[in-house]
């Protein structure tokens, strides 16, 4: 499914045309596309969440929620996490030089960032204030997702939010902080490292510049380190497992495709001749 996503053909990208502006470096100019990325391939967009107040749930449409059965909140979930890894997939294709690695290294990229970058752009529609982020329209607060039988890494999601809300961060910090999710040359299974190296580069020389511009240095030591985000996606991959011995079956038959390819590959899927 990625291998599909990826191609050219597919979701034709557009080359992001940035206005002529003579002032800007060449980092700046990074920055700018990376930003203008970020904000073509976000949900909801940044003018949608100023403006708007979100209602939050009544207690019935919480109850509602709460007595569905698991297997029809994991696929609701499932669900809403794959369109929006499929939003991030259209990010990294616009990401300049990403499709000018090889194939493999971008699915390799997507594999192990993809997740990441969704779960830091849960933020922007999060409400710290009343620790609710926005599930189907409205406002949740992690009681809502009793159902799944993940408590805990419900909370670590929500703790996640909570402490990059509280970063307040701008557009362009989020753009360039999921850039480098994605970008990473310290995945497993690269086949050509230094070329990743040299694309996060200009990505860390142009977040740093951003930082320092705008007088928020400070941020780097704050962000999530990447043992926060790893634990939370190996926690989220342990709780498929248990999810699948609980309802076997269901995730084959129900889930989407590319949740399948990324957080249920099984060695039976897996193509006879790379076996
Ligand atoms: O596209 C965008 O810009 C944004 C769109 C909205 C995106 C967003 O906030 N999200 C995309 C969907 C959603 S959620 O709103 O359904 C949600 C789910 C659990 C929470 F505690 C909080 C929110 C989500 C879904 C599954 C998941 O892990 C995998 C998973 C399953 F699959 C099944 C069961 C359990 C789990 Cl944990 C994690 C998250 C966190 C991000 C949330 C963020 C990006």
């Amino acid at each position: 499914v990625l291998h599909g996503a990826l191609s050219p053909v597919g979701g034709g990208t557009c080359s992001v045309l940035l206005s002529h502006c003579v002032t800007r470096v060449p980092s700046e100019l990074l920055t700018q596309s990376v930003l203008l990325s970020h904000r073509a391939t976000c949900h909801p967009r940044a003018e949608e969440l100023q403006g708007h107040r979100w209602a939050t749930f009544t207690r019935e449409e919480i109850c509602a929620y709460q007595s569905q059965p698991m297997a029809e909140m994991w696929q609701r979930c499932a669900r809403r996490v794959t369109e929006a890894i499929e939003r991030v997939v259209e990010f990294a294709k616009r990401l300049r030089g990403f499709l000018e690695l090889s194939q493999h290294d971008q699915i390799v990229l997507l594999k192990a960032g993809a997740m990441e970058v969704v779960l830091v752009r849960m933020c922007r529609a999060f409400d710290a204030a009343t620790r609710t982020v926005l599930f189907e329209g409205k406002l949740a607060g992690p009681e809502l997702f009793r159902s799944l039988g993940c408590p805990e890494l419900v909370a670590s999601i929500f703790d996640l939010a909570q402490g990059l809300s509280a970063l307040r961060c701008s557009e362009s910090e989020l753009g360039l902080l999921s850039a480098l999710l994605l970008v990473n040359a310290g995945r497993p299974w690269l086949q050509d490292r230094p070329r990743v190296a040299r694309l996060q580069g200009h990505l860390d020389v142009a977040f740093r510049l951003l930082l320092r511009r705008t007088r928020r240095e400070g941020l780097l030591a704050r962000l999530p380190s990447p043992g926060q985000l790893r634990a939370l996606c190996s926690q989220h991959l342990e709780q498929v497992q248990a999810f699948r011995r609980l309802h076997p079956g269901v995730v084959s038959a129900s889930f989407p495709p590319l949740y399948r390819e990324l957080f249920a590959a099984d060695p039976a899927d897996v193509p006879a001749g790379t076996r």
